[in-house]
C-alpha cells in the first residue's frame, strides 16, 4: 500500500431504523480488515484489509488524531494534503466530516487545529481559503 496514501473505515453503531427492522451486524473485525458474515454470521469471503480499521465505539476526535491531525500538520509545514470521506448513502460520511456540537466532526476539528497553529505561529504569515 502506498505510504502517501492511507485508507481507513469507520464503522458506524447500527441506526434507529436498523435496529428496528432488526438488521444485524453483517461485518466482522479481526485488526485492521472486515469480513462479511453470511447469515449464521459464519466469515463469508475474503476479508478487506485496510490501512486501519475503527470499531463502532470510535470517536471522530481519535480518528482525528490518528489520520487528519498529521496531515493538517504537514500542510503547515508545505506538504499538500487532502482529507476526504467515501462511502454509500447512510455510511455516516456527514456525521464523521461534520459531526455535532456533541462530537464535532474532522471539518471543524481540522480547522481549529488549523487556527491554533497559526496562533502560535506569530512570525509567520499564512493564506487561509
Ligand atoms: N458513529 C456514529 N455514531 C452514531 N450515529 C452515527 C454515527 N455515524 C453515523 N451516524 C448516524 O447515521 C445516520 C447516517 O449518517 P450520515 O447522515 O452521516 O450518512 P451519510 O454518509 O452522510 O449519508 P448520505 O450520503 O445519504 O448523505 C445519521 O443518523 C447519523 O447521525
Amino acid at each position: 500500500m502506498s505510504d502517501n496514501i492511507k485508507v481507513v473505515v469507520k464503522v458506524r453503531p447500527l441506526i434507529a431504523r436498523e435496529i428496528e427492522e432488526k438488521q444485524k451486524y453483517q461485518w466482522r473485525i479481526t485488526n485492521n480488515t472486515l469480513y462479511q458474515l453470511d447469515s449464521n454470521g459464519r466469515d463469508y469471503g475474503q476479508g478487506f484489509t485496510f490501512d486501519k480499521v475503527y470499531c463502532q465505539n470510535t470517536k471522530t476526535a481519535d480518528v482525528y488524531n490518528d489520520v487528519a491531525r498529521p496531515i493538517v500538520e504537514a500542510a503547515v509545514a508545505g506538504f499538500n494534503g487532502t482529507i476526504f470521506a467515501y462511502g454509500q448513502t447512510s455510511s455516516g460520511k456527514t456525521y464523521t466530516m461534520t459531526g455535532t456540537d456533541e462530537a464535532p466532526g474532522i471539518i471543524p476539528l481540522a480547522v481549529l487545529n488549523l487556527f491554533e497553529i497559526i496562533k502560535n505561529e506569530p512570525g509567520r504569515d499564512f493564506v487561509v481559503r
